[in-house]
């Protein structure tokens, strides 16, 4: 299927004149969603769980806050943005009961309609719009006058107009801004789920950590292995994210550009290209999932995952980062830990 492109010349945003929008959950995606939409003139309410620790924020940030089953009932288009481990146990308790027919349910990740943890009733709308962004950039880069990129499209449409709802959704958080690529939920979620795995989080944090160790455990300061494998990293990606690796060659130094071509292929062997696809593999067969829900579910106390994230946190790197971030005034390291 060829998937087609759309811009802001190609969305209505009017579409969703007198439609009201519930996002459910407020965190990275939840409140940059919910805050474009609202500066977009669109009517929104947010929907959280009793006591959630996002309320008072989304209040403070002129949101009205109501209960996920109130959202449900109130909204003619409901964007689920909680966890994606949540989602299947809160759609059946708080959403799936207060449905009508012509209501459209809403996703920023494939994950529960692709692997069939949500089943949404056939009178419904089911539409994606992801950003192929971090929530809190979605936020930065809308009130900036600009936008990220999307995946779009309608899994069900019941209504007739699920895909022209999903493009004026889209344009409506800033997307069209940049562009919204059509899709689909299989092709979504396996290559969303691939990306974060292989490059943008798993594969580029352990490729930054090796390189951080290698230096460290040959007598290098860890100093000055942070400036050079993790500190400047984001400077090379710049250039790559405005003028591609061909501009980013032309910046750095013959040297480097020299390097890069001789000894990068040491480090992304055929062993490492061969470990991608084999964790594609997991995804499309869905042993990832079934991994990540047990591992994830309440009744594991998500022991493996708080084990994980605590021998991450506790490295010689991020050690050496947080003094390194404290050098400078212009770091608000609490920005994102804290928000
Ligand atoms: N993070 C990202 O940048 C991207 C995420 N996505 C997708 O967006 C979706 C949301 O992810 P993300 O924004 O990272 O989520 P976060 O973990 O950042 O936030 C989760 C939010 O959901 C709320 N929440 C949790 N459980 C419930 C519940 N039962 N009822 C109501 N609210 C609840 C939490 O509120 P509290 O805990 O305070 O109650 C919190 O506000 C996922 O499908 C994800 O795959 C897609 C693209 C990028
Ligand atoms: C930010 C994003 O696009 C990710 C990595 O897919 C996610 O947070 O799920
Ligand atoms: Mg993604
Ligand atoms: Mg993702």
């Amino acid at each position: 299927m060829a998937f087609r492109m759309f811009h802001e010349q190609d969305c209505d945003v009017s579409k969703l004149d007198g439609k009201k929008v519930a996002i459910i959950g407020y965190g990275s995606q939840g409140h940059a969603h919910a805050l474009n939409l609202k500066d977009s003139g669109v009517d929104v309410k947010v929907g959280l769980r009793p006591g959630s620790k996002s309320k008072a924020k989304a209040e403070k940030q002129g949101l009205e806050v109501v209960s996920n089953a109130e959202a449900a009932k109130w909204a003619d288009i409901i964007m689920i943005l909680i966890n994606d481990e949540y989602q299947a146990k809160m759609y059946k308790e708080d959403i799936e009961p207060n449905l009508a027919p012509g209501k459209t349910i809403a996703f920023a990740h494939g994950f529960n309609i692709h692997y069939g943890c949500i089943t949404v009733r056939p009178d419904c709308n089911v539409i994606m719009v992801a950003p192929k962004a971090p929530g809190h950039t979605v936020r930065s880069t809308y009130v900036e006058g600009k936008g990220t990129p999307c995946l779009v499209c309608a899994h069900q449409d019941a209504t007739g107009d699920a895909f022209d709802l999903a493009l004026a959704y889209g344009a409506a958080i800033g997307g069209a801004r940049a562009a919204l690529l059509e899709t689909d939920f299989k092709t979504e979620t396996e290559t969303d789920l691939f990306g974060e795995q292989n490059v943008l989080c798993g594969g580029v944090t352990d490729l930054m950590e090796a390189g951080f160790n290698t230096l460290v455990e040959a007598g290098y300061d860890p100093r000055n292995a942070y400036f050079e494998c993790i500190h400047e990293m984001k400077l090379i990606v710049d250039l790559i994210y405005e003028s591609g690796f061909a501009g980013m060659r032309s910046s750095i130094s013959n040297t480097a550009e020299y390097g890069d071509y001789t000894a990068g292929p040491h480090v992304i062997t055929e062993a490492a290209k061969e470990g991608m696809r084999y964790n594609l593999k997991r995804i499309q067969n869905g042993e990832f999932a079934k991994e990540f829900l047990l591992d994830m579910s309440e009744e594991s106390h998500q022991v493996h995952f708080k084990a994980m994230r605590r021998q991450q946190a506790e490295t010689l790197m991020e050690e050496t980062g947080k003094k390194i971030r404290a050098l400078y005034a212009w770091n608000d390291e609490d920005k994102l830990l804290n928000n």
